[in-house]
């Protein structure tokens, strides 16, 4: 059984550095990582900053280290936990926060984070923000410009809105006529674009028809965070990318039946010019190759009459008459007060909500990690969490 503490707020002088007398800051939090550093996690009761801040004491050379911080942040509380769920992440409870929004684990020396630390050659860390229960995995749908991707996407999102959700691209392609930003696309800067990559924002990103495509780490999460399943249109380059990350995910190639429906219908779409349908066209067949690269793609389907491809892809979707209908139970939802304490036995955290004397009708929740995938950047997904209600004799019992 591995037990670690949990600091808190009234904590403001605390022996935290095994000698060095630590001055907390206003609603912050500490914690011990080997015998040489202690992460201090939260903000200074000041407004301004609204994101959680992370610095380091290193009692090696006796001084203050600022971090780069990767990730999508937490917002900022009054009151935070930190238990070291490992030597390589600290799980940070946010006070008087929901389940949705109170787990967050501060990556310190994932392999991701130690990627990251090479690059920078300085100290970094990382937010992955911790969520309830799985989520299906993504579908990655490619294939040559005009076969349909799109057409095929938009009937499947409109059929089933609360079942699948669209992932953003951002390109660096001007708009089109209807498209809006956000919507669409993100139509960005190409040297922002450029700069967000190297940031490591993007899951994956290719150079497509002269303009460059990318997938965001957050358009992914954002869909999956809403419990909908993600649905990627991405040339075959990005296919490949997505293939080769973390990412786990169904991937299908749409065929056209022939090459010269696939120039009518690029050119029926009437949204390029000819110099850029000459492009498309000299790609497509580029990519119609790849589409039969072993070990590529999952299906493949021909998109001859639309609503029979429909029809199959539902069908290799597993999705019948009526499926929109049927809701998955929504993970057990739970609050954490500003006052809670935590521990940690072996794979699980023990939430103590409330002070056990005043109030015995207080929450106890347990956390179980050891089911948890992921992590920064993007999600640690996985997350159980039980509710454990106090019985009349005072015996406690998992819900
Ligand atoms: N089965 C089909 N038969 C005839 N026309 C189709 C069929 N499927 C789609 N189309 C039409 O073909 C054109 C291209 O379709 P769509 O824009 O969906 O292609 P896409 O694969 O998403 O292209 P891109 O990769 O360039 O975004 C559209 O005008 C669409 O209405
Ligand atoms: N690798 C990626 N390819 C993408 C992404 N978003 C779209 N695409 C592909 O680009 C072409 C052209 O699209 P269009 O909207 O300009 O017609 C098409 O094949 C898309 O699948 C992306 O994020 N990454």
């Amino acid at each position: 059984m591995g037990e670690a503490p949990a600091f808190f707020i009234d904590d403001l002088k605390k022996d935290l550095t095994n000698g060095d007398i630590l001055k907390l800051e206003g609603h912050e939090t500490a914690i011990n990582i080997g015998l040489s550093k202690t992460y201090v996690i939260g903000g200074m009761d000041n407004e301004s900053t609204s994101n959680i801040e992370v610095r380091i004491y290193d009692k090696s050379i006796g001084d203050w280290v600022i971090p780069i911080v990767l990730g999508a942040k937490p917002n900022s509380s009054k009151c935070y936990s930190a238990v070291l769920f490992d030597e390589d992440r600290i799980l940070v409870i946010k006070g008087n926060s929901t389940s949705d929004d109170c787990f967050w684990f501060l990556e310190v020396n994932t392999a991701f984070v130690r990627e990251q630390k090479r690059r920078f050659e300085t100290d970094v860390v990382a937010w992955s923000k911790g969520v309830i229960g799985e989520a299906e995995i993504p579908i990655v749908i490619s294939g040559p410009s005009g076969v349909g991707k799109g057409t095929l996407i938009s009937k499947l999102v409109e059929e089933f809105p609360s079942k699948f959700g669209f992932s953003v691209s951002h390109t660096t392609r001007a708009s089109r006529n209807k498209e809006q930003n956000g919507v669409h696309y993100h139509f960005t800067e190409r040297n922002v674009m450029e700069k967000d990559i190297q940031d490591g924002k993007f899951l994956e990103f290719a150079s497509v028809h002269g303009n460059l495509y990318g997938t965001s780490i957050e358009a992914v999460e954002a869909v999956t965070d809403k419990g909908k399943r993600c649905i990627l249109d991405i040339d075959v380059q990005g296919a490949r990318s997505v293939r080769a990350s973390s990412l786990e995910a169904i991937f299908i190639f749409i065929r056209p039946p022939s090459f010269e429906d696939l120039e009518k219908r690029l050119r029926a779409r009437g949204t390029e010019t000819e110099e850029q349908i000459q492009k498309r066209l000299k790609n497509a067949r580029v990519e119609l190759e790849q589409g039969n690269s072993p070990g590529l793609f999952d299906h493949i389907l021909v998109n001859d009459d639309l609503e029979t491809c429909y029809k199959n892809l539902k069908k290799l979707l597993g999705l019948n008459e009526g499926a929109e209908t049927i809701h998955k139970l929504l993970p057990e939802f739970v609050e954490v007060p500003l006052e809670h304490t935590a521990s940690k036995i072996d794979q699980k955290i023990l939430i103590n909500c409330g002070n056990a004397e005043e109030n015995s009708d207080r929450n106890t929740f347990l956390l179980d990690l050891s089911s948890t995938k992921g992590g920064a950047p993007g999600r640690t997904r996985g997350m159980n969490i039980h509710i454990i209600k106090p019985s009349t004799n005072g015996t406690k019992m998992l819900s």
